[in-house]
């Protein structure tokens, strides 16, 4: 559904993305793990068409992205740290969200909502509340009720349960959940492994802007001997790059054929 190849992004003489190859498909859900600063969320915005490559290129279903925005509208994305005109209300948010989905889309058309993590959330009851006044979980609220808000195909969802109170994670998990099994591409970064453990089905792991492996999470848990993924992600980075790299990419290479294990140690 999505494939990356050679990636490259530096900013200054800073390499953030180097040389980055990956392949991502409909009905996975993948953590996209690494240290701080290691380009997550650069590799998040490059497929989102907000930060320029230096080099290589990125293909949404078969088309490179540099050729239109339009394959945008399949995608659903939850920031970091969502920014919204601070006088605006909750309400005008959403409703200038769906005229411009409108406008795009021709007005005839139908817009297919998904509203139901706003119901959840009931953040309808806080409508009439200005972007400004909102407390920093309540923002995160509605940057998770617009990522789902057009029923897109993918979701990619960078630290989505940060500054969420237990029961709106809880909601957000839950509502994830559903649309894995509705087989959508899942992409999702957080610092919080249990969260990952529940949520996803593969790993793809960035050290210093290079892929070291992207991996099954059943494999990696089998290949460590550790049941939690938290576990299994420290005992892999405690036994250095390369050996790791060697022995998922070995072991995930004969069992599983539709996922890619690459790493730019492979040079
Ligand atoms: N616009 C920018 N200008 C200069 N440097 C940047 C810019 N954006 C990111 N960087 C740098 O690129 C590196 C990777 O940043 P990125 O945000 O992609 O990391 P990350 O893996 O998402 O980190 P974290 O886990 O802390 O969120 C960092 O060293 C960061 O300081």
């Amino acid at each position: 559904m999505i494939t990356v190849t050679n990636l490259q992004k530096s900013y200054g003489r800073l390499k953030v993305l180097d040389n980055l190859s990956v392949q991502l498909n409909a009905g996975q859900a993948v953590s996209l793990i690494g240290p701080n600063g290691s380009g997550k969320t650069t590799f998040i915005k490059s497929i989102l068409g907000m930060v320029m490559p230096d080099g290589g290129e990125i293909s949404f279903l078969g088309e490179p992205i540099h050729n239109g925005w339009q394959y945008r509208q399949q995608i659903g994305y939850m920031p970091q740290i969502g920014r919204y005109p601070d006088t605006m209300k909750i309400r005008q948010v959403f409703d200038m969200i769906k005229d411009l989905r409108q406008s795009t889309q021709g007005k005839n058309s139908l817009l297919q909502l998904d509203e139901e993590l706003i119901e959840a959330f009931e953040l309808s009851k806080l409508y009439d509340k200005t972007m400004r006044s909102l407390s920093g979980g309540t923002r995160q609220k509605v940057s998770a009720c617009l990522a789902f808000l057009f029923n897109p195909k993918v979701l990619i969802m960078d630290e989505p349960t940060a500054g969420l109170d237990p029961l709106a994670a809880e909601l957000l998990k839950a509502k994830i959940l559903r649309e894995k099994a509705k087989g959508k591409l899942i992409l999702i970064t957080s610092h919080v492994m249990s969260d990952l453990d529940e949520l996803t089905t593969a790993v793809m792991y960035l050290q210093d802007g290079q892929l070291q492996f992207f991996t099954d999470v059943d494999r990696l848990k089998a290949d460590t001997g550790e049941e939690k993924l938290g576990r299994a992600i420290a005992r892999v980075m405690s036994r250095g790059k390369l050996s790791a790299y060697e022995r998922l990419s070995e072991s995930f290479a004969v069992t599983n054929t539709h996922s890619i294990v690459q790493s730019s140690n492979q040079k």
